[in-house]
């Protein structure tokens, strides 16, 4: 994400955050692979800058001398130069050969921590970020990592040591003027650097956004060819979409010769300092101080020290984007969890499964209560149905007791112990729920039956999708329980869909059940059928039943009528019919949609 407000995210402390990943306590292994690679590093800066250079100034200066019997030494000194260059290219490749394990570690813990906690965080959270931007944010900032570590620690760190020994060198041999001027070109050029490629930055945005106003033009012009036509305005769209077209040409222009400006500057500085460091050199020469060989030596110590330098560039391009992708990752880890459990939390320790609602307010926004004050008492392994119009807040119920929200009032009971005060895993370990959607995962049948239960066994497996009345149909498929459902399920039909969401809340086999309009999705021959399996499973269990066909719950122990976020009316479904209410009238209007369903298909 590019927001304004990341772009101008501080360095230091996004890579203090990422320290720990890059230093994992418990993996010595790869503490061990940093400290190799970073000896490496230094290693092959060492043979660069005191390997080469030196070897062809003896070189020079022997040959200088003009005393052939030197020959040999001198033979030495090149093929010892040649030798420390290719070490140098050597160390560094061993040092990217043994640091990939460490960057693809800590890039791997990093993505696991962000998808654990994304996990974690509150239905609120998902429910209102896009799941595409989501993913986007953690696969930029994964990305972001490898190749900011790269640069910091083998472009960056390793100039910095180069510059180091380079100015030590110049010190103890040449004396306080080439060291100031090298000191002076380095920062000149990093300003001068980070100036242009700012700049450029700029000039490419504008290129980028004007190619997309041109392109965005150009469409919506030939979408409304009638009306251009109606008008007579060809020729004026025309003009209007040059003009564009002229803007972006202008700006690509100007970007592409930003370029040109950088290489130019980057030259003009790395060479005048070149030429100042030789002549520098030559002067000393004249005085009779410095030798030939002194010119090769500071002229390849220079040439080696400004090749980093000319990335440098594109260096703080990615570290500046890289920071920003990064960034935006650890504002997702810091994404506060809105339910967390209380500190110390016990387990929930299910008995039989008395569930209470005392009093219980809650609104999704604090400008709209949602549920105003509901008291509900299930008695372990008795059915409560829950009926109301649309919008009355049943569902909500449901996500309460789950705990995906906390109460604005009130509590939720389960065998004596609120159930904000215990943890959310052993909570939601002891109820099951049949939603009215299911959305299966993209794999087998038989997995997302075993979803229900970690490490249950095919037998099962098998016994759950009995209890829910498919294993017949799972039995007739060619690849039986290994026969992919599709994205979201959608190989299967609806009722084929939840009779799999049955089993696997079997297979989980909870204390508590909620059913929240488990059929509702379903033509009525196959909610007769469902119906039945459902009755099975809640025999012995506590149940809430939330339904919109009340012909589904006739047979539960207790029904509310929900309507805006009040109980107005509750009793057993004969108790219900006789106070002539609400339950009553939707009850009549049911039957008449029945009955007048049943006509039509007679009648066809
Ligand atoms: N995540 C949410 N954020 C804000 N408001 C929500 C959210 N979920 C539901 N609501 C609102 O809360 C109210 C109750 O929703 P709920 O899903 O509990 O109704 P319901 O009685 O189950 O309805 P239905 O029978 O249509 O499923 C609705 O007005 C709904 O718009």
């Amino acid at each position: 994400m590019t927001d304004p407000a990341s772009a101008e995210r501080p360095l230091l402390p996004t890579l203090r955050r990422f320290l720990p990943y890059l230093w994992p306590k418990d993996a010595p292994s790869l503490r061990l692979r940093i400290v190799g690679a970073m000896s490496l590093v230094v290693l092959s800066k060492l043979v660069q800058v005191y390997g080469a250079p030196f070897a062809l100034q003896g070189a020079v200066d022997g040959m200088v001398k003009g005393d052939r019997s030197a020959t040999t030494l001198i033979l030495a000194l090149v093929i010892g130069y040649g030798a420390a260059r290719f070490g140098s290219v050597l160390f560094d490749n061993l040092r990217n050969a043994v640091f990939e394990r460490v960057g693809q570690d800590a890039t791997r813990r990093l993505a696991a921590n962000v998808f654990r906690h994304l996990h974690q965080l509150s239905l609120r959270f998902h429910l209102e970020r896009r799941t595409g931007a989501v993913t986007k944010v953690v696969e930029r900032g994964t990305k972001s990592i490898d190749t900011m570590l790269y640069f910091l620690l083998f472009n960056i760190a390793p100039t910095i040591l180069e510059l180091a020994l380079v100015v030590g060198i110049f010190a103890t041999k040449f004396g306080g003027w080439l060291v100031t001027g090298t000191l002076v070109m380095v920062v000149v050029y990093i300003a001068f650097t980070r100036w242009v490629t700012d700049w450029r930055a700029a000039l490419r945005t504008r290129m980028n956004d004007l190619d997309t106003g041109a392109v965005a033009h150009a469409v919506d012009s030939l979408l409304n060819f009638e009306t251009v036509k109606y008008f007579g305005a060809e020729e004026r769209e025309a003009k209007r979409y040059d003009a564009a077209m002229a803007a972006y040409a202008g700006a690509a222009v100007k970007s592409e010769n930003s370029l040109a400006w950088l290489n130019v500057g980057q030259a003009l500085i790395t060479n005048v300092m070149m030429a100042f460091g030789m002549a520098l050199i030559v002067l000393g020469w004249s005085r009779g101080e410095f030798t030939a060989g002194n010119v090769v030596l500071v002229s390849t110590l220079l040439a080696q020290l400004f090749r980093p330098l000319d990335l440098l560039g594109m260096v703080y391009r990615t570290i500046r984007q890289g920071v920003i992708d990064m960034g935006s990752m650890f504002d997702l880890i810091d994404t506060p969890s809105e339910v967390t459990d209380a500190p110390a939390a016990p387990a929930l320790v299910v008995g039989k499964g008395h569930v209470r609602f005392e009093n219980v307010r809650f609104g999704y926004d604090a400008d709209r209560t949602i549920l105003k004050g509901i008291d509900l008492d299930i008695p372990a392994g008795h059915t409560l149905a829950v009926v109301g119009p649309s919008g009355a807040g049943k569902s909500t119920l449901a996500r309460l007791m789950y705990r995906f929200y906390d109460l604005t009032g009130g509590r939720i009971m389960i065998d004596g112990q609120d159930i904000a005060q215990v943890t959310q895993a052993s909570l939601r370990a002891a109820i099951g729920i049949v939603p009215q959607d299911t959305v299966l995962f993209n794999d087998t049948i038989g997995y997302n039956i075993a979803y229900g239960r970690e490490g249950a066994t095919r037998a099962e497996i098998e016994g759950a999708a009995r209890g829910a009345a498919i294993s017949t149909f799972i039995e007739g498929q060619s690849d039986g329980y290994d026969t992919r459902v599709g994205e979201r399920g959608l190989k299967l039909s609806g009722g084929e869909k939840q009779r799999v969401a049955i089993a696997r809340t079997l297979l989980k086999n909870p204390p508590i059940l909620i059913l929240d309009e488990a059929t509702s999705a379903l033509d009525s021959r196959t909610e007769g059928e469902i119906q039945s399996t459902l009755e099975d499973i809640e025999r012995g269990r506590t149940t809430i039943v939330i339904a919109h066909r009340l012909s589904t719950i006739v047979h539960a122990d207790e029904i509310v009528v929900l309507e805006a976020g009040e109980v107005v009316e509750r009793g057993t479904h004969a108790q219900l019919l006789r106070r002539n209410g609400l339950y009553a009238e939707m009850w009549n209007r049911q039957a008449q949609e029945r009955a007048d369903e049943d006509g039509v298909l007679a009648a066809e």
